[in-house]
């Protein structure tokens, strides 16, 4: 068997060399030089071996070789696979605002094609009449502004599908390897076309096809649930009650659709609202937690200021959080230091068009390193150091007209989860603090806390935060809160 696979591989690797090298370069439409490349690119695998091969992360090692070459904008062979990396405020405006058009496509990954039902989500739909509707869709029905702080808010399908019966119980487990999976950094993306042969090494797909039908059972049980609740009290649910699966579904009937959504889709448009929403935002929570712990005078003056606005025996509802200034600038401190998304979700252009002097041919995959833009120290004042001040301070806001800050990117693909996931984690840390004192435990000191990092559609830490609550009086927790 050995000797087979090994036959196996060695024909493989000939035959795509050949196809490689009697390739003819494609006719250059400018004469516009090419951006800066590392140097090292290998016949077939290009500078896969500089992301795969160092043991870094790929943020980490995206910003290292762009400060490495003194360029914003660099270029990578990656497999089959030409990606162009952006690391400056100034392009990543040009990117997300001046050719906001241009990059409006996303890559279709291979994960993405299976675990999204054909990449019929919102994330990874290709830029069309299709991602327009369900963008659409989401942003007026589910996530707008108006939804998120009234009382018409909409329940994230989590409130009331967590837990449970049957597949569901599995469901964290689940949605865990779908965001490994969905990271965009597998070798069958890079070579799209040969995804039989790289799955036959990796064993990628067979990964994929079990996540898919897993996937499928939690869904059909999910989507299930709601079409018998839909039956008992037909159209007279009242709107406080119903979740975004209810919503899809209502949406999915309406005969003005200028796309129909199939029930496929219905399925890849709940699964993204998990899968974009939930470690997104616990991330968020988590980060901002570690760095509170390793920083105990913030953390004091966060604690003080919730506690003032919300008086003592008393709930920490939406209403206060707009009295929490120096609270949301830690938060916004923590985004800026640890990303949950550090390169965004991968572009792909759609023609031709010159950047900072420099050729980017129509179909080049574009990756925005907001990692390195807001680390970058020509933008921030000692950019590693934990300063929710600087906020304050400076009044950069998560809409940044100059882009330095960027956690929920931007341009019409920018995160329409925005005020959801952020109003979810300021209400979450605001009663964290309320309720508790917070101490890391006995013998660990703050700089010892571990900021390793685990890379996938959400970078978490890779370590879990071991902290101590310690019940304050006249602010324990009590009982359901309503809100
Ligand atoms: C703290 C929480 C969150 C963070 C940091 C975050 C971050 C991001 C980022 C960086 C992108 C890519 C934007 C780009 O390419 O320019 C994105 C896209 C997206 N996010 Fe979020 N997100 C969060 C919460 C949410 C929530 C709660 C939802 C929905 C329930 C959501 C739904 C989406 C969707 C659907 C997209 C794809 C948009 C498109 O391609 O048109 N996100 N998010």
């Amino acid at each position: 068997m050995d000797t087979l696979i090994t036959i196996f591989l060695s024909l493989a690797t000939i035959f795509i060399s050949i196809y490689y090298f009697i390739q003819k370069p494609s006719p250059a439409t400018s004469t516009a030089p090419e951006p800066p490349s590392p140097a090292g690119r290998l016949p077939i695998i290009g500078h896969l071996h500089l992301l795969f091969l160092t043991g870094e992360l790929p943020h980490h090692q995206l910003a290292r070789l762009a400060d490495g070459l003194g360029s914003p904008v660099i270029k990578l062979q990656l497999g089959r696979v030409p990606t162009v990396v952006v690391s400056s405020a100034q392009l990543a405006r040009y990117v997300l605002r001046v050719n906001d058009g241009v990059f409006a496509n996303r890559p279709q990954l291979v994960a993405a094609q299976y675990l999204s039902f054909g990449c019929s989500d919102v994330t990874f739909s290709p830029y069309g009449p299709y991602w327009r509707q369900v963008r659409k869709i989401c942003v007026t029905e589910l996530l707008s502004p108006r939804r998120v702080h009234s009382s018409q808010q909409v329940k994230p399908p989590y409130t009331t599908i967590y837990g449970g019966e049957g597949k569901k119980k599995e469901l964290v487990g689940v949605l865990t390897e779908t965001q490994e999976l969905l990271a965009g950094f597998c070798l069958d993306d890079f070579f799209p076309g040969w995804e039989t042969v790289t799955s036959w090494i990796t064993g990628y797909q067979k990964r994929l096809t079990r996540n898919l039908e897993d996937l499928k059972e939690v869904c059909d049980e999910i989507i299930g649930e709601h079409l018998m609740k839909r039956k008992d009290c037909g159209d007279d649910q009242e709107e406080e009650e119903e979740d975004f699966v209810d919503v899809l579904l209502k949406v999915q009937r309406r005969e003005d659709l200028d796309v129909p959504v199939t029930d496929d889709n219905l399925k890849a448009l709940v699964l993204d609202m998990f899968v974009a929403g939930t470690d997104t935002s616990s991330t968020t929570l988590e980060w901002t937690m570690t760095e509170l712990a390793r920083h105990p005078t913030i953390l004091a003056e966060a604690t003080r200021e919730i506690r003032s606005v919300v008086g003592k025996q008393s709930r920490v509802n939406e209403s206060h959080l707009q009295h929490l200034t120096y609270m949301k600038s830690v938060i916004k401190e923590a985004m800026r230091l640890h990303p949950p998304v550090p390169l965004l979700v991968p572009r792909e252009s759609m023609e031709d068009c010159v950047m900072d002097g420099y050729m980017i041919p129509a179909r080049t995959r574009v990756l925005i390193n907001s990692y390195a833009i807001s680390r970058d120290p020509t933008l921030w004042e000692d950019p590693l150091e934990f300063n929710p001040e600087r906020f304050l301070e400076s009044g950069i806001d998560f809409h940044d007209q100059e882009f330095r800050f960027l956690p929920f990117g931007g341009g019409r693909r920018g995160c329409p989860g925005f005020h959801f996931g952020l109003a979810t984690v300021e209400i979450a840390l605001a009663r964290l603090l309320y309720h508790f004192d917070w101490a890391l435990p006995d013998g660990l000191r703050g700089e010892d806390v571990d900021l390793g990092e685990i890379f996938g559609l959400a970078t978490r830490k890779k370590t879990k935060l071991m902290l101590v609550p310690m019940s304050k009086e006249g602010y324990e927790f009590r009982g359901k809160s309503n809100t």
